[in-house]
């Protein structure tokens, strides 16, 4: 068993697998440094599952009490392996003093022609995706920023694009703004053209949006007429509901799915190494 954890911008993402096979999943908020070390206390599996499940993550003590004594003298007794992609670099040294500790970079994933600032988020899920379904291989992330990222059929990076994700562009409205209130996004596709702040804010930012999805949808079939798409990230339901209203053309050529990065993950040498441990 070993544990996959990605460091995104909003939160963190654990997987939890045995060998090639994700059995779990959990998000969490960032955790604290006793946090670190209580997870990398956990002998079973049972004791893993409870602190990522539990919230918020303050892990019992009692969890631990009666055999700590001998987890602090038994030299056999290794923590579950971490594999680790961050975005957040503050966050990534807090899970450097987790024992069996391995960071994803750019070098362990064999795309070629990636630069050297590129997001580990935006590469796995690429790769991810890639070797799942097959290049050409178009990833939207609708997380906290929106991406673009494509591959050809060659696994070259063709490129990609950012920006603010839905999430985000609501809040900065709100944020900024002296009359704009805190809009939740609405389940269904909303009016385009609104008579009230709250739908004015929700249109505004959802049909920009998907109009800027169909265009570099659209850009990519020119260059890729047979290039796949796939779609994660935490608002990837919300925006394939919306686009299968807007443009069901598009929705039907979309494959969505919430585990791409650690598909990504498991598909690195870094995993290998944990499979053979
Ligand atoms: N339970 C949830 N908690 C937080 N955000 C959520 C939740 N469910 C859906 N979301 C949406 O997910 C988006 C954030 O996506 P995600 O969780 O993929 O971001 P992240 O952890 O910052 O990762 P990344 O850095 O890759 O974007 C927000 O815009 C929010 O609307
Ligand atoms: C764009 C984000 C924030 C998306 O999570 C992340 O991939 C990142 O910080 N990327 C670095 C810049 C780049 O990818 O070009
Ligand atoms: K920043």
């Amino acid at each position: 068993m070993w544990l996959a954890l990605i460091i995104g911008n909003s939160r963190l993402h654990w997987g939890l697998f045995d060998g090639k096979t994700l059995c779990h999943t959990y998000d969490t908020e960032r955790l604290s440094k006793s946090f670190v070390y209580y997870l990398s206390k956990c002998q079973r599996l049972s004791e893993v599952q409870e602190i990522l499940s539990s919230s918020p993550h303050t892990p019992r003590q009692s969890l631990f009490v009666g055999n700590q004594q001998d987890r602090a003298d038994s030299p056999t007794t290794p923590s579950f392996p971490l594999l680790l992609a961050s975005v957040v670099p503050s966050q990534t040294a807090l899970w450097l003093t987790y024992p069996n500790v391995r960071v994803v970079t750019l070098e362990d994933i064999p795309l070629q022609g990636m630069y050297p600032t590129l997001g580990i988020d935006r590469a796995l899920a690429l790769w991810g995706a890639g070797k799942t379904w097959g290049f050409p291989m178009l990833v939207i992330d609708a997380g906290t920023a929106l991406t673009f990222t494509g591959a050809d059929a060659n696994q070259n990076l063709f490129g990609g694009a950012i920006l603010p994700g839905l999430g985000l562009q609501m809040a900065t409205l709100a944020e900024n703004t002296g009359q704009l209130p805190n809009v939740e996004l609405p389940h269904d596709l909303p009016q385009r053209f609104a008579v009230n702040t709250q739908q004015a804010i929700q249109s505004g930012v959802i049909y920009t949006l998907l109009a800027g999805i169909k265009d570099f949808v659209e850009a990519w079939w020119q260059s890729f007429p047979q290039g796949k798409i796939a779609i994660t990230g935490g608002d990837r339901t919300l925006l394939a509901k919306y686009l299968q209203s807007l443009f069901p053309e598009i929705a039907k050529r979309l494959i969505v799915e919430p585990n791409l990065i650690f598909w990504g993950m498991e598909k690195t040498q870094n995993a290998q190494f944990f499979h053979n441990s």
